[in-house]
């Protein structure tokens, strides 16, 4: 049984399933330097959704990409089910790697343009010994694909057969394919039409609902992190200046820039609800 499990089997969510102290992340050296993110405390619950938004540059992806060991910190540390990801080296690394996956912006940079779909997604699957047969492979792939509400055949057409949209559903799908307990979503709508972004914010809202799956959903837009997260932390030069329930950010922010941000959503009420 998972530590984080009660004997009902649902999780723990007093207990934070990634949680940070003192964070920072700081690229180049001496005057070049970039700090980043600058010393952040937070923690996400398993299950919870926290969505993480402020203006482009303030280091979103930083964080997010420190919290799954893609950037090493510079100092300050990154803890998992309770243990540092720094540390984590070979195997421990490879099953840490299985439960925290991440979706990216654009999902057509993500998905390499030669192989079909059903391949991108098998290719996971592999790498990390799943699915020991090709049979059982192809039809795990299939039910992805389901999952995400694509056609299983889908799984031979190659990425360029499908809209925006479809690709980010299969980049799901694949985030997907290893049953991971923490996701990144680092602007997963931000690139598509507006049209569709409703919906990938439902398949996201589902996915999370049926999955139970911790999500940092990161984006500029406090409409799109409202749709899907229940708590939200705004970020502003690399620092968290306001944490709290999404409907107390978006309905009684505190900070300035909290306001400042909210005044540029034109109706943050009714986006990406019930679409
Ligand atoms: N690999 C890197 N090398 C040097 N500087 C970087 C690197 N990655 C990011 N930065 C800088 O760090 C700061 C934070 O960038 P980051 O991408 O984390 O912000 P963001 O809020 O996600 O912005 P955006 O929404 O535009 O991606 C920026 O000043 C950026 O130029």
């Amino acid at each position: 049984m998972n530590a984080m499990e009660d004997t009902s089997g649902r999780k723990d969510r007093r207990i934070p399933l990634v949680e940070t102290g003192g964070l920072e992340v700081t690229y180049g050296t001496g005057r070049e330097k970039v700090r980043a993110v600058r010393g952040v405390d937070l923690a996400i619950a398993p299950g919870e959704a926290l969505g993480l938004v402020g203006e482009s540059g303030c280091g979103k992806s930083s964080l997010g990409r420190a919290l799954l060991r893609l950037e090493d910190p510079s100092s300050g540390e990154v803890l998992f089910e309770g243990s540092p990801v720094t540390g984590l080296r070979g195997a421990a690394l490879k099953a840490f790697r299985r439960r925290a996956q991440i979706i990216f912006q654009d999902p057509f940079g993500s998905l390499n343009p030669r192989l079909k779909v059903g391949r991108a997604i098998e290719e996971v699957l592999h790498i990390h010994g799943l699915g020991a047969d090709n049979p059982a492979r192809r039809r795990r792939v299939r039910e992805l694909l389901d999952d995400v509400g694509l056609e299983p055949a889908f799984a031979d057409r190659y990425p360029h057969e499908f809209s925006g949209g479809q690709r980010q559903r299969i980049c799901i799908a694949r985030a997907l394919a290893l049953d991971p307990v923490f996701l990144v979503a680092d602007e997963p709508v931000s690139a598509l039409d507006v049209s569709v972004q409703a919906n990938i914010l439902d398949l996201l809202r589902r996915i999370r609902a049926e999955r139970d799956i911790a999500m940092l959903f990161i984006s500029h837009d406090l409409a799109v992190v409202r749709a899907v997260c229940e708590r939200i932390a705004v970020m502003k030069d690399g620092e968290i200046v306001e944490t709290g329930t999404a409907d107390q950010v978006c309905d009684r922010p505190r900070h300035a820039y909290t306001k400042k941000l909210l005044s540029a959503v034109p109706d943050l009420a009714g986006i990406g609800e019930g679409a």
